[in-house]
């Protein structure tokens, strides 16, 4: 199973995370967010792959931060079309698109995104494109139609450790590639608590989930 920590702001606790190896971090390129990201990621393991985070960004807005911050991929948080996917795609990077879930979901959106992405990540809807904090339903996801690995996302915290389990030996989860991690995680905006990463990581491991 793999982790991704998502809203990473601060220097010093990026480096303190990746002691963790993660198999993915997030940096937002979201002006609006609490967990905007201006600074320098510093030298961190190969073996962590650094996403940018967009909502509705332009092409050359995304490749001028994916080649400043050597980024191995984007996630896509907003209205980005096909077309964006595709292009992005030419770039030879991983191209992350999300799709918001409440209590339903039409999965026939996801069409036109088979052939242009290369997972999905299906985040809670809430008030704002990403980092609302709380779960969605995820019985919706019995009816993915996909053979598309996706992250689970949205308020995942160590509180939901035992439904996550649970969820993962239901059928739905099998193309379920990573969890997704974020405010749940935190002790401000973009700073994430390193213990609590650590034994959510440890409580996977326990339970014979690499991560
Ligand atoms: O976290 C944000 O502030 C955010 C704002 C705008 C777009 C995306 C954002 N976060 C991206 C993520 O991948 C989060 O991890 C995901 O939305 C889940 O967050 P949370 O519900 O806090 O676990």
């Amino acid at each position: 199973m793999k982790l991704k920590v998502c809203g990473m702001k601060l220097e010093h606790n990026i480096q303190d995370v990746a002691v963790l190896q993660p198999s993915y971090m997030g940096f937002i390129f979201y002006e609006k967010s609490s967990r905007y990201f201006n600074g320098n990621i510093p030298e961190i393991s190969e073996n962590i792959k650094k996403i940018g985070v967009f909502v509705n960004a332009t092409f050359d807005f995304i490749r001028g931060k994916v080649e400043k911050h050597d980024l191995q991929g984007v996630q896509l948080h907003g209205n980005e079309s096909p077309e964006l996917c595709q292009r992005l795609k030419d770039l030879d990077i991983i191209v992350i698109k999300v799709f918001s879930i409440k209590n339903q979901f039409d999965f026939k959106v996801l069409e036109p995104y088979e052939e242009v992405c290369d997972l999905y990540l299906f985040d809670t809807k809430g008030k704002e494109p990403g980092g609302n904090g709380y779960v969605f339903n995820w019985n919706v996801l019995k009816k993915y139609p996909s053979a598309k690995p996706y992250f689970l996302s949205g308020g995942l915290g160590p509180k939901e450790i035992d439904a996550i389990l649970l969820f993962l030996k239901r059928p739905e989860s099998h193309l379920c590639f990573g969890l997704d991690l974020n405010s749940k995680f935190e002790t401000a905006a973009g700073l994430k608590d390193v213990s609590k990463l650590k034994a959510f990581k440890q409580q996977l491991l326990a339970n014979n989930y690499e991560a």
